[in-house]
Order: structure tokens, then C-alpha cells, then sequence
């Protein structure tokens, strides 16, 4: 059966909704292929959960850091021609990142499951699965591959899917980045059992345009409220310098997600040791 799901927003930008319609398309197509049986068979296989919310409040680096292994997206087109994501992944590990996030969706983003695989067979940091999750059969699938954590978008689904989906990544011993764009995205995200792990992502879904104040205005309003519930907050996308940085974690957040800005570089471990250390 397909889970059940509401209309996509309708003022979100109109790829991100192609982006929706497409997974939709890819969901039904994954359960014609395979039962959700068969995928939880899978998972008696599946290399053990690292846990990736101590990695990030473990980390000497304050804020901690995610980076991201991603070759294209819809906004930036190929962001680097000479993709390897093993090498950039092991670049990362040597470099002082916390945990890695691995962009799965193909279509869109010219990821995949493929890359999150290897990268778990070579390397010992927690992995993030960046997918537009919408079905339990993409957890499950996310964790056949050696996924830790997986990230689930506020703004695609409604507040019984957020929790339904929530309880599996939990269930599974993974866990979830939930990722909010806005206060009324916070807010719903805040009433949620056993929320651990939020994002606040600085690019708007309507337009993707970005602005790092983002999280110092969801901080400033829930800050007390997310620091009540013992939420680790990691701030995501349009993070560039040592300074942008330093910006976000006087706002109160424990962690970063930076992709763009790295993965162009040439010498990827000598810019992330410069990001992190002043
Ligand atoms: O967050 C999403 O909506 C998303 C889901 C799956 C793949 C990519 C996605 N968005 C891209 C990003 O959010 C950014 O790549 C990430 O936050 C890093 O930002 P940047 O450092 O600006 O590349």
C-alpha cells in the first residue's frame, strides 16, 4: 500500500513541487518492484547504526560540522565536473567534519543510493541521507545502504506523516534531520514526540533564495523552547566563511550543513579546516 499523503503546498517554488510529483512517480514505482516486506529483509543486512546526533555533540569543532557530498542541483546546475564522492567523502573525514549528508535523489541532484553505499564501506563518520523522503520505503532503503540519519522536510509533508515517518527513522534506530524553513514550519516540527534533531535551512522553498538570518530569527523566537526539549539545531545552506559560521553559533545552533561552498574547492580539506578553525 502507498502511504497515504496530502497536496503538495502550493507556494512552493514550482521544481520543488516537479521534485515532489517525481518521488511520488519513483515510490510507485518501488513498491510495483518490491514489497515492504522484502526491503525490511534487507535491513537483517545492513551495516550497524552510527549515531549521529553524540557524533555532533561530540565534535571539538564548535559549531559541528555536516558536509555535503553533492554533485548538481536544480538552482546551481554541476557544481563540480570532477565528481568523486569517495574522494571528497574521504577529504571530509580527514578534514574534521562530524558526520557526512550524501544527496541520494538522481533526477534532480545527480545523486545516489550507489554513492551513500560506498562511501559506508570505506569510512567510520555517521551518514545523512539528503532525500526527499515521503514514504516509509525510502527509509528503509536509506538504511539498506548504510544510512544513519535521514532528513525529512517540514514543508512536503503534513504534521501525521512528520510523526508516522519519524517513529520508523526512530524505530530503526536512525536519526532524523527535520528540516524547517520558517516559524510556522518550527512550530509544527516543536509539537512532535520525541523530536531530537532540527535544521533550519536558510534557502526558501518558494524562491530559493538564501538568507543566514533565517536561523538568528526561528533562534531568537524559539531558542528557550528548542533548548527546553534538548533539540540540536543545525543551521543549512549559504554558509561560506569562518564568520558565517561564528554568526549561527552565537544564535544558539550546535551544528552546520555546508555543501556548495566546499565541494567547488580544489583543495576541499585545506577549506574545510579553514572553515572551521579561525
Ligand atoms: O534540503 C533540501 O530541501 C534538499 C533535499 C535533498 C537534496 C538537497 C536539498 N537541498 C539542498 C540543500 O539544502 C543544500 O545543499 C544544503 O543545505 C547545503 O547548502 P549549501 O552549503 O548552500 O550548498
Amino acid at each position: 500500500m502507498i502511504y497515504p499523503r496530502t497536496p503538495v503546498n502550493s507556494r512552493l517554488h514550482p521544481i520543488l513541487r516537479e521534485i515532489v510529483w517525481h518521488k511520488k512517480q519513483e515510490v510507485v514505482h518501488m513498491h510495483q518492484q518490491m514489497s515492504l516486506a522484502s526491503l525490511q529483509r534487507q535491513l537483517t543486512a545492513a551495516p550497524t547504526v552510527r549515531d549521529l546526533l553524540t557524533a555532533l555533540q561530540q565534535s571539538p569543532y564548535r559549531p559541528s560540522l555536516i558536509t555535503e557530498v553533492q554533485k548538481a542541483s536544480p538552482i546551481y546546475g554541476i557544481i563540480r565536473t570532477d565528481f568523486d564522492p569517495l574522494a571528497i567523502a574521504k577529504a571530509y573525514q580527514h578534514s574534521g567534519a562530524a558526520c557526512i549528508s550524501v544527496v541520494t535523489d538522481s533526477s534532480f541532484y545527480h545523486g545516489s543510493f550507489e554513492n551513500l553505499r560506498t562511501i559506508r564501506k570505506s569510512l567510520s563518520l555517521p551518514l545523512l541521507c539528503k532525500e526527499f523522503i515521503i514514504d516509509p520505503c525510502q527509509i528503509y532503503l536509506a538504511r539498506a545502504a548504510g544510512a544513519d540519519a535521514v532528513l525529512l522536510i517540514a514543508a512536503i509533508l503534513t504534521d501525521r506523516e512528520l510523526q508516522d515517518l519519524l517513529r520508523i527513522i526512530h524505530y530503526l534506530g536512525m536519526n532524523a534531520l527535520v528540516e524547517v524553513h520558517n516559524l510556522t514550519e518550527l512550530d509544527r516540527v516543536l509539537k512532535l514526540d520525541d523530536i531530537r534533531l532540527v535544521g533550519i535551512n536558510n534557502q526558501s522553498l518558494e524562491d530559493f533564495t538564501i538568507d543566514i538570518s533565517t536561523t538568528q530569527r526561528l533562534m531568537a523566537a524559539r531558542r528557550s523552547q528548542l533548548q527546553n526539549l534538548g533539540v540540536v539545531v543545525v543551521s543549512e545552506s549559504g554558509l561560506y566563511t569562518h564568520a558565517d559560521l561564528a554568526l549561527v553559533a552565537d544564535a544558539g545552533i550546535h551544528a552546520v550543513l555546508v555543501g556548495e561552498s566546499l565541494i567547488k574547492e580544489e583543495d576541499i580539506e585545506q577549506a574545510v579546516r579553514r572553515l572551521i578553525k579561525p
